[in-house]
């Protein structure tokens, strides 16, 4: 297991991210006979927590890391959970396994609890709001575009969207319009991009667009969905 350490100081207020790395298996056995996650498949996942720590000298959030090692490891998830072991309900039960055994044990809050199934996919608990987000990198030749994605609660297999209902916009992001657009990358890119997928993805699926990042070298940009869009 990989583990990697980072502090942050703002306002006083210091906060502490930590990542931790296992390897283990799934089977997604609610999703639609055909659907390829029903199968049994591994991933290197990445857990990433964040924490403000009211007393630094105690900061350390390896227990997780033991946590994570131990119970999931090179393991069939369905084995070790009585969930369905979606990456969205995987980080709310992490979430609630930081609040039981780590908040009670030491001076630390949670501000956020990440879940990556692979570079590219996540699960986002808010540790402040207990919103639940996933994102969505595409990789472009002239950038990367992340799409985060909100609902209200869960779907019946423990999803906000499947990840694989929005190919669709990797497919328009490699499609001449976007593909100019992206090349420009004009202040105006981000909005055209959410407008696209809101006009066109959106109606399609249960996840409402939460934002719009795209990175491109030197240019970057980002579309936050206001209230009354
Ligand atoms: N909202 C969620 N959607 C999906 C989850 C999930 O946990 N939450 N999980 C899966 C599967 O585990 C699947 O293995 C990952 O699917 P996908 O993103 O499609 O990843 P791939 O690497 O298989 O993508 P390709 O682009 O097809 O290579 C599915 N959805």
């Amino acid at each position: 297991m990989k583990a990697t350490k980072e502090k942050c100081v703002a306002d006083g207020q210091v906060t502490v991210a930590q990542s931790f790395g296992f390897s283990a298996s799934h089977e997604l056995r609610q999703l639609p006979a055909g659907h390829k996650c029903r199968r049994n498949h591994g991933h290197n996942y990445t857990v990433t927590a964040s924490a403000l720590v009211h007393d630094e000298a105690r900061g350390d959030l390896s227990p997780l890391g033991d946590y994570l090692a131990a119970t999931f490891d090179h393991r069939l998830l369905n084995e070790q959970v009585t969930f369905h072991p979606t990456s969205e309900l995987l980080v709310v039960h992490l979430a609630e396994w930081f609040r039981d055994n780590m908040e009670s044990a030491m001076p630390i809050t949670l501000v956020e609890m990440v879940v990556s199934e692979t570079a590219t996919t996540s699960a986002r608990y808010d540790g402040v709001t207990g919103e639940i987000t996933i994102s969505k990198t595409f990789t472009t030749s002239h950038g990367g575009v992340t799409l985060v994605l909100g609902a209200d609660g869960l779907d019946e297999v423990g999803f906000i969207t499947d990840f694989g209902d929005l190919k669709p916009f990797g497919a328009y992001l490699q499609a001449p319009d976007a593909d100019a657009g992206l090349r420009a990358a004009g202040p105006a890119l981000v909005a055209d991009l959410a407008g696209w997928f809101v006009d066109n993805i959106e109606p399609k699926i249960r996840g409402r667009l939460v934002s719009v990042r795209v990175g491109s070298g030197a240019t970057t940009g980002l579309w936050e969905r206001g209230d009354a869009s």
